[in-house]
């Protein structure tokens, strides 16, 4: 029996349309416990396995997902309220996750250095133990796969906590690993919020904890791990710049601009809410992102045709349209959206809905413009120059993503290298293939989730010296 089905504590969790979908139980010390000492027995197992074993099991838990995806993206839809149509997408990228990272670990290596007299050194890539995943309710099947795939293709065991919001699809993915042939206990999770957290962050055996959330949480889990020496890897918000320049494609960079903005009702952490556009095409581009915006479609997320569904719950909606009206108290002029939108369809009338909504207007200083609102609200700025933008558009303590639009090959990469911020698209936005490394600057955290680098995030390197010679002795 796994720890989740162990707890006793009974939370009810409302979701995004406003009914009880499913009542799990909370994990506890002793749940916790339980967790981890399973973990570090599958630990024993798993890490004595050949980089290619664990890659075979991954790849088989990888092929599982792909033939589950309309089930585990339906369960997905209902646990978050985003479109089944981004659902799917979520489930590939996870597939292709433990792919990219079960096809890299039969290649995990040291070095070899030879020294003086015959003597070298070698060094091995080791696993770190029992590793804790803690996920944010944006992506919870795809944050405990980008997680747990470079976790165990390295060797190590996790323990992953969702969110309390969206606690369902991440036990499919505990079920598929299993029946992929890991060891039991290797990948458990346990449910539970800030208190059950903060137990598997604090526990001795624990060897590493992986974040994905607030900048204020993740503050709180850095203070724990620094108690513990604990590495840790922190995915944070963030209130990205999109540059649009006017040489730009303009078709592209609307729809970029929508994609940057309006996934997943604009949940995404990595988002391009500061839309700074040059001055000469600022009347052009609002008026068809407008246009875009308008023609999204919001209702029940799993219909086809459904663009947008629910934000995930109550107090967020009420909090993301605070952020609109405040906005407009603070001088912002609302072109589109920004209202609480109740659907025709009597099943969805509960649903925690809202227009998406393109403000203008806006200035450095509004506070639309300076904090994460985590909702579908783009905010448009001008701007004149390259030099200007770069400044205003790195004026912030947040570092997670960027994006530019422009024809000029030169200025592209000048101003990707410019962005204080771990990812700049080009010519595009949100666009996040498991093979790049993806990951934040200042606020929005370190570390690194998918690419080759992350392998460093979930290992450590152990020297051996080997004396072919004699001990000279200095006594
Ligand atoms: N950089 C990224 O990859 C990324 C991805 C998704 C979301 N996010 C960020 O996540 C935030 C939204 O998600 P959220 O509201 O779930 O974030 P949150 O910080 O409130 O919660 C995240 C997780 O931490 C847990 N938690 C809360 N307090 C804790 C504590 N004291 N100790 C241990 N665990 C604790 C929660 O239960 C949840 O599982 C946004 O800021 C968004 O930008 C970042
Ligand atoms: O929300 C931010 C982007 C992301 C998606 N999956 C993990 N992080």
């Amino acid at each position: 029996m796994s720890a989740w089905q162990l707890c006793e504590v009974t939370l009810p969790f409302p979701v995004s349309l406003g009914r009880v979908i499913a009542t799990v139980t909370c994990s506890g010390e002793k749940e916790v416990n339980l967790a981890v000492q399973d973990a570090k027995a599958a630990f024993k197992i798993w890490s004595k396995k050949s980089g290619l074993e664990r890659g075979q099991i991954l790849f088989e838990a990888a092929r599982m997902i792909r033939e589950r995806t309309e089930e585990i993206a339906i369960m997905e839809t209902i646990n978050n309220g985003k479109s089944i149509f981004e659902a799917r997408d979520d489930i590939k990228t996870s597939w292709q996750c433990l792919e990219f990272f079960a096809g890299l670990a039969g290649s995990m290596a040291g070095e070899h250095i030879q020294l003086p007299g015959g003597s070298f050194g070698y060094t091995r890539r080791e696993p770190l133990g029992v590793c804790v995943g803690i996920g944010a309710w944006n992506y919870p099947f795809q944050i405990a796969s980008w997680k747990s795939a470079p976790a165990l293709a390295c060797g190590n065991a996790m323990i992953f906590k969702p969110s309390p919001f969206t606690p369902l699809s991440v036990l499919l993915l505990a079920e598929i690993y299993t029946e992929a042939g890991v060891p039991p206990g290797l990948f458990n999770v346990v449910q539970g919020g800030a208190a059950t957290g903060q137990l598997l962050c604090q526990h001795h055996d624990v060897a590493k904890v992986s974040f994905t959330g607030s900048v204020p949480t993740g503050t709180k889990i850095i203070e724990m791990a620094a108690k513990g020496i604990k590495p840790v890897t922190l995915e944070l918000g963030g209130k990205s710049p999109l540059i649009i320049f006017s040489d730009c494609d303009l078709e592209n960079a609307v729809k970029g601009a929508l994609i940057a903005n309006f996934l997943t009702q604009g949940e995404v952490c990595c988002n391009g809410t500061r839309v700074f556009v040059q001055k000469e095409i600022l009347d052009k581009f609002t008026e068809q992102v407008v246009k875009a915006t308008q023609r999204i479609k919001i209702g029940d997320p799993l219909l086809e045709d459904t663009r947008m569904g629910p934000l995930i719950n109550r107090p967020h909606l009420e909090r993301v349209l605070g952020f609109v009206k405040q906005a407009k108290e603070q001088g912002a002029k609302v072109l589109c959206g920004g209202d609480l939108h109740v659907p025709r369809d009597p099943k969805l009338k509960g649903g925690y809905y809202m227009t998406p909504c393109v403000l203008t207007d806006c200035k450095d200083d509004m506070t639309c413009v300076k904090e994460e609102i985590f909702g579908p609200v783009m905010s448009i700025l001008s701007f004149d120059t390259e030099a200007e933008v770069l400044e205003r558009a790195n004026n912030t303590t947040f570092g997670l993503a960027s994006g530019v639009f422009t024809r000029d090959v030169q200025r592209a990469h000048r101003v990707a290298a410019e962005l204080q911020a771990g990812v700049c698209c080009i010519n595009n936005y949100n666009i996040n293939p498991v093979e790049l490394p993806f990951g934040g600057y200042k606020k929005s955290g370190f570390g690194r989730e998918n690419g080759r680098v992350t392998v460093e995030c979930y290992s450590q390197l152990k020297t051996v010296y080997v004396e072919m010679g004699d001990v000279e002795s200095v006594f």
